[in-house]
């Protein structure tokens, strides 16, 4: 059970700062946005090679961006070792994964709310790790979707039945209160912003959310 809290929210005048506070997580999570894909703006590769050089726990990149095919292998050389991209954002999501393992990062699909995972099982081979957005992306502080809690289900019986490492990540609202129901789906990742950053102690908020979620091992 993995921990990988999300700075959007954090202080971006500080974010070598901020990073510090979460040095006992496992991830720290980028949420990059290009303003096309999702209407916000955030933060893009030049700062994300910044924080990789000072960050204490490695960077798990997540694109909400238009033309991953022709960015995503980027992050991965910016020093990211799991890098994300949006399936309704790639033409095409094999080459993507496979250019993000041969740059030597951990290459992740990510699924927005409407998005059914069906069509896309057959990508499983290709991929180290399947988020399932459980808001709309594009901005911090919404609530839970537990609608999308029958996907993370669906993601996890065909990780599975296919076998190997694939990771299954949980991303937006996720916090004490809901964290329980995304292990009890089947996540292993668990993306969670304002849990963390909204937190006096970022610290202790990492750690009563990995106990929270330990207790639904599905190993
Ligand atoms: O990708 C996104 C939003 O698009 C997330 O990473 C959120 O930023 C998580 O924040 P909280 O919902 O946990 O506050
Ligand atoms: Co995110």
């Amino acid at each position: 059970m993995q921990i990988s809290p999300s700075i959007l929210n954090s202080d971006f005048a500080n974010l070598q700062h901020e990073l510090q506070r979460i040095a006992d997580a496992d991830w720290a999570h980028v949420d990059v946005m290009d303003a096309h894909f999702v209407p916000n703006l955030t933060l893009g590769l030049p700062v994300v090679e910044a924080l990789a050089k000072v960050s204490p726990v490695p960077l798990d990149a997540h694109l909400m961006i238009e033309d991953p095919d022709r960015w995503a292998p980027d992050y991965a050389e910016a020093g990211c070792r799991s890098v994300t991209f949006h399936i309704e954002a790639a033409a095409d999501p094999r080459a993507i994964a496979r250019d993000l393992r041969a740059a030597g990062a951990r290459a992740a699909m990510a699924l927005k709310p409407a998005t059914a995972f069906g069509p896309y099982e057959e990508l499983l081979p290709h991929l180290d790790m399947v988020l399932v957005m459980t808001v709309e992306p594009g901005f911090g502080g919404q609530s839970f979707m537990a609608d999308q809690l029958p996907k993370v289900r669906q993601v996890r019986e065909a990780v599975r039945r296919h076998g190997g490492e694939i990771w299954v990540q949980v991303d937006g609202g996720v916090s004490a209160s809901t964290i329980e129901q995304c292990a009890e789906a089947g996540a292993d990742v668990f993306v969670a912003g304002s849990a963390v950053y909204g937190a006096d102690d970022a610290a202790a908020a990492v750690s009563e959310l990995r106990e929270l979620a330990s207790r639904h091992p599905h190993h």
